[in-house]
């Protein structure tokens, strides 16, 4: 199978990094814990007023690179790849991309290798991207086809009150590899 993986939430642990600078910035308001995040895109669990600041967290130089990997992704990826899968990352870059697409490249190759640069596909549409499996914490993706993918939801906290197919990397193998 041609099985696409989304790059953060799925790979990278956007939330966890994005938690641990907000606490470092010591804002008065204090940082929404993970568990209790509720959608996907931060800034919409915090005050409108905190939007720049949230913002500035994630566009902010060396955000992207310093990425923790998401416990067991690695693995995961190279046990699909070992499974006979072709597998892709398939990622959006922000509009904000100055530091974004670099970074996202070097977050690559500094953990799954410079050839996996190759597999890279960069896109704001993902519906236009061909593939047999999609993986993606994102519960709305939209675009101007229909896919021919279909979805399978990365558990996150924002997106556990939907009722789609869903993996984390505990459980890859029941549901990606069977
Ligand atoms: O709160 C956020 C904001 C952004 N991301 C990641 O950034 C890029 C671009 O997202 P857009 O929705 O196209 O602005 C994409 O990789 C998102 O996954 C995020 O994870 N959380
Ligand atoms: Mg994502």
């Amino acid at each position: 199978m041609l099985i696409l993986i989304d790059q953060d939430g799925v790979l990278a642990d956007f939330e966890r990094a994005f938690h641990a600078a907000w606490q470092q910035a010591g804002h008065d308001f204090p940082a929404v814990a993970l568990e209790c995040r509720t959608s996907l895109h931060v800034r919409d669990d915090y005050p409108e007023a905190l939007y720049g600041a949230v913002e500035a967290i994630y566009t902010a130089p060396g955000f992207y690179r310093e990425l923790p990997p998401i416990a067991g992704a690695l693995e995961g990826v190279r046990g699909l790849l070992e499974a006979g899968h072709d597998v892709r990352i398939c990622t959006a870059p922000l509009n904000q991309y100055r530091n974004c697409v670099t970074e996202k490249f070097e977050w690559v190759e500094r953990h799954l290798g410079a050839d996996f640069v190759d597999r890279i596909i960069l896109t704001k549409d993902k519906t236009v991207v061909h593939g047999d499996i999609l993986v993606d914490d994102n519960p709305d993706i939209r675009g101007s086809r229909r896919p021919d993918w279909r979805q399978v939801l990365f558990d996150q906290p924002y997106n556990r009150q939907l009722d789609m197919p869903r993996m984390s990397w505990a459980s890859w193998r029941e549901t990606l590899a069977g």
